[in-house]
């Protein structure tokens, strides 16, 4: 489960404070698609980096799998997000100089999994995400839909509970962006696996999500079909 609790982040900018996100109060239940959709510049990304434990908030609390974020040192935060969050980007951010499945067994090799077993469960993931073929490819000679397919098997391979994605077709036409969908949906429903997306783009939320909410100017509110 991920909650907020009127949670405000403030940064300051010259000599003042900006209030980026404000009095933001969501749960996510188990198992639940949520999307939040919302203009550039509304906070989207710092909403989720606050689900991530990757801002902390200036007021408010973040518990994200039966901890809250502001009771973590940074060492048990690192520990927690390895364990817990799956997270997908718009840019992808593999690592450029290595292949598919290094790639791929990246969160498995950071947990301490042994070689061997990394190998055999990113050859399994490679095959679910389809892309067997391309697990010696290096991501400059992947598309933009492949080089997605493997951040997704990155993402979902130690099977955490959370998966947060900040506009995770941002960077793909129409055509790829249906299937990436698919797959993340069916990934994500198959394991029961919480997700957060972030998008600016009003039609994901039918493709993807159970519920939508609108980031608007920093504040959170229930989504209507004219957003
Ligand atoms: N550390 C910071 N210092 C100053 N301003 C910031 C900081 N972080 C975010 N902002 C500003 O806060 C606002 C919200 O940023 P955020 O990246 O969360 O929005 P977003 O909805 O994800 O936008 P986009 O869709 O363009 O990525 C923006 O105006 C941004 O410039």
């Amino acid at each position: 489960m991920i909650a907020l609790r009127t949670v405000t982040r403030q940064v300051p900018v010259a000599h003042s404070l900006l209030t980026i996100v404000r009095d933001v109060s969501l749960q996510v239940e188990p198992g639940e698609r949520v999307a939040i959709i919302g203009k550039s510049g509304s906070g989207k990304s710092t909403l989720l980096n606050l689900l991530g434990g990757l801002d902390t908030p200036t007021s408010g609390d973040v518990w994200l799998n039966g901890r809250n974020w502001r009771q973590l040192n940074s060492r048990d935060r690192a520990a927690h997000r390895l364990h817990s969050i799956g997270m997908i980007f718009q840019s992808f951010q593999l690592l450029p100089s290595a292949s598919a499945i290094d790639n791929v067994m990246l969160p498995l090799m950071l947990a301490g999994i042994p070689r061997r077993e990394r190998i055999r469960r990113a050859e399994a993931m490679l095959d679910l995400v389809g892309l067997s073929m391309r697990r010696s490819h290096f991501p400059s000679t992947l598309s933009g839909g492949e080089q997605q397919r493997v951040a997704i098997a990155r993402a979902l391979i130690h099977r955490p509970p959370v998966i947060l994605a900040d506009e995770p077709t941002g960077n793909l036409d129409s055509a790829t962006t249906v299937p990436i969908l698919n797959l993340l949906r069916e990934q994500v429903e198959q394991f029961g696996t919480t997700c957060v997306l972030v998008t600016h783009d009003a039609d994901i939320p039918t493709q993807f999500a159970d519920r939508t909410v609108v980031m608007h100017d920093g504040e959170l509110r229930p989504w209507e079909r004219s957003d």
